[in-house]
C-alpha cells in the first residue's frame, strides 16, 4: 500500500525534527535520493556521467537547497553542472556546497529568460527545485517565463525536485506553468496531489525517498492499493464453497437503447468470480445477455424478491425505462450493497450510505453535484478531481468511485484511495459497465469476508471499490498491450490478473 500525505501533514511531522536541529540531516539524505535516481535513471538511458550535464532551477527556499546539494553530488560525480537561481537569492549553504563541488552559478533576471531557458534546455538532466511544499501558489515572474518557455522546449529528463513546481502537494490542482516531469523524486512519503490528476499528468514516475521522519507521519490523507494487498484482500473460495456463499450479484442493467451495457456488466461480474449473476430486465435485453453469457440467470421479476449479495444497477438504463428504474428503487431499498452506475442515480434517493457506490465520470459527477445544488462546472471539476471525489461523497453519503486516468475512490468518512493502472487505449465504450461488474461481483464476494478483516471498518467500501478500479485497470493494460482494446477483451483479461494476484 501506497500511503499519500498532504504537504502540510509532511511539514507538521518534520517539525520536531527540525527543533531538534537535525533539519540538515534530512535535507543531506533528501539530495543523497534524489541525486542516486538521477544517476540511476541516465544510467538506464545508457549515459555516462562523466561528460553529461545537470541543470538545476533552484528557488530561494528549502526545495532549492535540496536540489542545489543533489547537483553538488552529481558535480563530484563527474556531471558538468549549472544552477540557475529563480529568486535571486538562494539556500545558502546548498549555494556553497554548490560552488565548492566545481557547479557553475547563473542568476534569473527577466532580461535573460531566453538565455538561461536555452542553457537549461540543453542540459541533459533539468532538475526543478523552484518550489516545494512551502509554495503558495503559482509561479511568479521570471521563473513562471523560464518554466514556460522550457515546458515547450521539451528539455531532456525532467527531474522534479519533491514536487513538480507549482502543482499544490495537498490536492494535485495545478497553477500554471508547470514543467512536466519525468520523474518526481519526493521526500519522506508521497504528497497526494502527485496522485490525483492533474498533478499526476505533470509528476511522471514517482520515486519515493526516505529521509527518517516517517515514524512521525499521521493517518495518510490517500491511500493505493498495490499487487501484494490485492493478493491479500482477494475473495478466497474454500473447499466447501457453492455458487451461493461465493457471491450471488444482481444485475439490473441495460434498455432497448443500450442493450450491450447489460451484457459488459454481466461479462465483468463473471470474470471477477461471482458465484452467480442474476440479471433482471427487458426480454430482448434478457434474451441477448442469455446468448451472450449463458451463466447468467435471467429473469424480468421484481428485484425486492430476488435473492442476491449485492446489486450493480444503471448501466445502459435510460430514463424511458420506467420498470429499470423501479427495480433499481427497490433493489437500493433491501440495504444491500449496491453500485450505481449513472441511469441508476436519477431512481436513487437523496441520502445514501458507504455500502452504495457511485461509479460517475468526471462529467456525471457535475451533473450529479448540480442535482445537489452545487454550482460545478466540468473543467473546474477536473482541475481538482480530489476535491470533487470527496465533495460528492460528502454530500451524497455514498462512496464515490470516479473514473479517470487517475480513479479515485472516496468515502463519506473521508478516506480516499488511488489507482491509477490503466492504460488510455480503455477510454472505449463499454469499459465503465464492465468495471461495475467486477466491482458488483467484489461486493458481493466480500461484503461478509473475513479477508475485510484486515481492513478498518469504515474503510471496506471504499478498499473493495479501490480493488475493483485496480483489477480492471490492470485487465485493460494487459489486453491492450499497448494497443486498441474492447471492453469484452477488458473482461476476458479479468480472470488471468486474479490468477497472477
Ligand atoms: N523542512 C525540512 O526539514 C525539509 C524540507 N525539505 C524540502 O523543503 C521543501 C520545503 O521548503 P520551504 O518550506 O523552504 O519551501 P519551498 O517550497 O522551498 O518554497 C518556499 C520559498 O519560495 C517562496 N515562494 C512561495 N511561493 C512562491 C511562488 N508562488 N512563487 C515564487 N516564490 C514562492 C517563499 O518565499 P516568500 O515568497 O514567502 O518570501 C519561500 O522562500 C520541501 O518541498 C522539500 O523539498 C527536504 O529537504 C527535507 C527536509
Ligand atoms: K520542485
Amino acid at each position: 500500500m501506497i500511503s499519500a500525505y498532504t504537504g502540510t501533514q509532511i511539514r507538521e511531522a518534520e517539525k520536531p525534527f527540525l527543533a531538534d536541529g537535525v533539519g540538515a540531516v534530512l535535507m543531506q539524505r533528501a539530495a543523497y535520493g534524489l541525486a542516486n535516481t538521477v544517476v540511476h535513471e541516465l544510467r538506464g538511458r545508457g549515459r555516462r556521467l562523466y561528460g553529461s550535464s545537470v541543470a538545476v532551477l533552484a528557488g530561494k527556499g528549502n526545495n532549492g537547497g535540496d536540489g542545489l546539494f543533489a547537483a553538488a553530488l552529481l558535480a563530484r560525480r563527474g556531471l558538468r553542472a549549472t544552477a540557475l537561481l529563480t529568486a535571486g537569492a538562494a539556500h545558502e549553504a546548498g549555494l556553497a556546497e554548490f560552488r565548492r563541488a566545481g557547479g557553475h552559478v547563473l542568476a534569473l533576471t527577466a532580461d535573460n529568460i531566453a538565455e538561461l531557458a536555452a542553457a537549461a534546455a540543453g542540459a541533459d538532466v533539468v532538475i526543478d527545485a523552484v518550489l516545494g511544499t512551502g509554495a503558495q501558489g503559482g509561479l511568479r515572474g521570471p521563473a513562471g517565463a523560464l518554466l514556460e518557455r522550457l515546458a515547450q522546449t521539451h528539455p531532456g529528463l525532467v527531474v522534479a525536485c519533491d514536487i513538480p513546481s507549482g502543482l499544490d502537494a495537498d490536492t494535485g490542482e495545478v497553477n500554471e506553468p508547470v514543467l512536466p516531469a519525468d520523474v518526481t523524486v519526493t521526500f519522506g512519503a508521497a504528497k497526494a496531489g502527485l496522485l490525483a490528476d492533474p498533478g499526476a499528468d505533470f509528476a511522471g514516475s514517482v520515486h519515493v525517498v526516505p529521509i527518517g521522519m516517517e515514524a512521525a507521519l499521521p493517518e495518510p490523507a490517500l491511500r493505493r492499493l498495490e499487487a501484494q494487498d490485492l493478493h491479500r484482500l482477494r475473495p478466497q473460495p474454500v473447499r466447501r464453497s457453492h455458487k451461493y456463499t461465493r457471491g450471488v450479484l444482481g444485475v439490473v442493467a441495460g434498455s432497448e437503447r443500450y442493450p450491450g451495457a447489460a451484457v459488459l456488466a454481466c461479462r465483468g461480474a463473471l470474470a471477477a468470480g461471482a458465484g452467480m449473476v442474476r440479471y433482471l430486465g427487458p426480454p430482448d435485453v434478457a434474451d441477448l445477455v442469455r446468448e451472450s453469457c449463458p451463466e447468467v440467470v435471467c429473469g424480468q421479476g421484481s428485484s425486492a424478491e430476488a435473492h442476491v449479495q449485492a446489486w450493480v444497477l444503471g448501466p445502459g438504463v435510460d430514463e424511458s425505462a420506467g420498470d429499470q428504474l423501479q427495480r433499481i428503487r427497490d433493489a437500493a431499498a433491501t440495504g444491500l450493497p449496491v453500485v450505481a452506475d449513472a441511469g441508476a442515480l436519477p431512481a436513487l434517493p437523496r441520502i445514501l450510505a458507504p455500502h452504495q457506490i457511485l461509479t460517475p465520470h468526471i462529467g456525471e459527477l457535475a451533473a450529479l453535484l448540480a442535482g445537489y445544488g452545487v454550482e460545478s462546472d466540468r473543467a473546474r471539476l477536473e482541475g481538482a478531481t480530489l476535491a470533487a471525489a470527496r465533495r460528492g461523497a460528502a454530500l451524497t453519503g455514498a462512496t464515490v468511485l470516479l473514473k479517470g486516468a487517475t480513479t479515485l475512490v472516496a468515502a463519506p468518512g473521508g478516506t480516499v484511495f488511488s489507482q491509477s493502472e490503466a492504460t488510455p487505449w480503455m477510454a472505449t465504450a463499454g469499459s465503465g459497465d464492465v468495471l461495475a461488474g467486477v466491482l458488483g461481483a467484489l461486493l458481493a464476494q466480500l461484503s461478509g469476508s473475513a479477508t475485510m478483516d484486515h481492513v478498518p471498518r469504515g474503510d471496506r467500501w471504499a478498499a473493495i471499490a479501490a480493488m475493483a478500479a485496480s483489477l480492471h485497470g490492470r485487465a485493460g493494460a494487459m489486453a491492450s498491450a499497448g494497443g486498441p482494446v474492447t471492453a469484452t477483451a477488458v473482461a476476458r483479461a479479468i480472470p488471468e490478473v486474479i490468477r497472477h494476484m
